[in-house]
């Protein structure tokens, strides 16, 4: 779930009593909003009304079905989208209308995109969404559903016991999954920066570093814009005392970083839908970061390639908060003696780096017990995933021989184009408003505006240096303007 989704997950998080609210409580002001960004392929909205007896009595029957399919714990993640809308409530009316309903509770089913600015006629022939005849118990409407796709969900599923957790060993179009999960590690990256205080003065320029290109190369436009929006404000929000004991008490220790949220707050948490294990625990925040760092190290040009290289391997190392992991890291980053000037060139030492991670982990976790059964530690691409990157095995060490040109075509595919197939966010940063500046910035992918190397030439940024030093500098102008407008008031 994408737009909308804080406030989803807020609603699907309320418990009122004991009773957990899975289903998505909708109004019109986030309908189309939260219904154009779901990830979900398939969304079900069920209108009601607060004081309708019967839709009261039908309540835990649907929550028995959102259960299902709704909110991080979900046992059939990023299928369906199960929401409501309370007719009885003035601001709906509207809405209600445009979908002719005419009893409660009323279900419709359809893709989600079909809600968005639209509507249902009882005697249209071409609606494309259908309403739900038979859902009156949890049962009934978990077998109408079954039927639509074929499926064989229970009401009895349980979390992780999961056919349709597909293992992504041998499809490669499960990668267009991961862009929200993309979305998710780098939010969840920078939650983790800020709870644990690791933005200091010896680590700050490699933040500037990696949030550069972050605006520059990240997959997803909403978290172009937000890096963009804390590296143009970056001396506000991260300010050198930012942890001081004064800051601390008014603002729990994460400075005027504590609200903003670096995708936008309508990012999935918890979803985990590309990198979600099998098991608790597993994956998640760890896949997450390698698939954001893969898909930067394609969209690069070749003469960010080192650039790009020393960002993410101060990253990992100053930021990264698994000591084994980032030692690991550091070491293979320590070992590379040559600058890299090619895109091809770093994408593959990326690749590589995490094969060899691969190895050592094929090892640790089947002598431990702990891999994940079904995502299994392997050397990456498998031949089901890419056969023409596999030359032969070869005999001496059992390793493989790759073809390298065609592991990065590969990986630039993979990682480039089928990463944002399905990602939803074309409209989501709406108008451009007062961030108009700002919007235009980041409005195509690979918008690099940054020259690459200029971290803290921002800081002098003249226009020289593109639409975001401009956009910085309008920034502090009126800043000026407003201190002195306040220094002349108080005088
Ligand atoms: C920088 C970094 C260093 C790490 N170091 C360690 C460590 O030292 N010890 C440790 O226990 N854990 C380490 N981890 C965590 C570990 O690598 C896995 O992320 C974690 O175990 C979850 O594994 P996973 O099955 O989700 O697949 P991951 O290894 O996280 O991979 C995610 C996805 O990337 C794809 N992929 C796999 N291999 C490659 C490849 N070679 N190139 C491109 N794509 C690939 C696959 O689709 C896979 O599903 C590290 C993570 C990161 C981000």
């Amino acid at each position: 779930v994408s737009s909308g989704s804080r406030s989803i997950l807020r609603a699907i998080d309320a418990e009122k009593g004991d009773v957990r609210d899975y289903a998505v409580d909708l109004n019109v002001t986030i309908f189309d909003a939260v219904l154009r960004d779901t990830p979900a392929t398939f969304a079900v909205v069920e209108f009601f009304a607060h004081w309708c007896p019967a839709c009261r009595n039908y309540k835990p029957h649907y929550e028995k079905v959102a259960r299902l399919f709704n909110g991080p714990d979900a046992v059939h993640p990023g299928i369906i989208l199960m929401t409501r809308v309370d007719c009885a409530s003035k601001i709906n009316t509207k809405l209600c209308d445009k979908f002719s309903v005419g009893h409660y509770p009323m279900l419709f089913w359809g893709h989600p995109s079909k809600f968005v600015s639209g509507g249902w006629e009882p005697k249209q022939e071409k609606n494309e969404l259908r309403v739900i005849d038979d859902g009156r118990t949890a049962d009934k409407l978990l077998n109408w559903i079954n039927k639509q796709i074929g499926s064989s969900f229970g009401l009895d599923d349980e979390k992780f016991e999961n056919e349709h957790l597909s293992s992504n060993g041998s499809d490669p179009g499960q990668i267009a999954r991961a862009v929200y999960d993309v979305e998710e590690a780098t939010s969840t990256a920078f939650d983790i920066i800020l709870v644990n205080k690791m933005i200091k003065s010896e680590t700050r320029a490699s933040l500037i570093k990696f949030l550069q290109l972050l605006v520059a190369h990240h997959p997803s436009r909403r978290c172009r814009k937000g890096s963009a929006e804390v590296l143009v404000n970056f001396d506000d929000l991260c300010p050198s005392d930012m942890w001081s004991t004064e800051k601390q008490e008014d603002s729990d220790g994460k400075g005027a970083l504590q609200n903003f949220q670096i995708c936008g707050k309508d990012v999935p948490r918890g979803y985990w839908m590309f990198c979600r294990g099998s098991k608790n625990d597993t994956r998640g925040f760890s896949c997450g970061l390698w698939v954001l760092l893969h898909s930067l190290s394609v969209r690069i040009e070749d003469g960010e390639s080192q650039f790009a290289f020393t960002t993410i391997c101060e990253f990992v190392h100053n930021f990264f908060i698994c000591e084994e992991c980032r030692q690991h890291f550091y070491d293979m980053c320590s070992s590379v003696s040559s600058p890299f000037n090619k895109t091809r060139d770093f994408a593959l030492w990326l690749w590589s780096a995490h094969n060899k991670v691969n190895e050592r982990l094929i090892k640790e976790e089947a002598s431990l017990g702990t891999e994940d059964p079904k995502f299994p530690k392997m050397i990456w691409p498998p031949k089901q995933l890419c056969s023409s990157c596999h030359l032969h095995r070869s005999q001496r060490n059992n390793s493989i021989d790759w073809n390298q040109d065609e592991v990065f075509k590969f990986l630039s595919n993979y990682y480039g184009k089928t990463l944002v197939s399905l990602y939803k966010d074309k409209k989501i940063l709406g108008k451009a408003g007062a961030n108009g500046a700002l919007e235009d910035l980041v409005a195509s992918t690979n918008a690099l505006v940054v020259p690459v190397g200029a971290a803290l030439a921002i800081a002098v940024a003249s226009c020289a240096f593109g639409a975001l030093a401009c956009y910085w500098r309008s920034q502090q102008k009126s800043r000026k303007y407003f201190h002195q407008l306040h220094s002349l008031k108080n005088i």
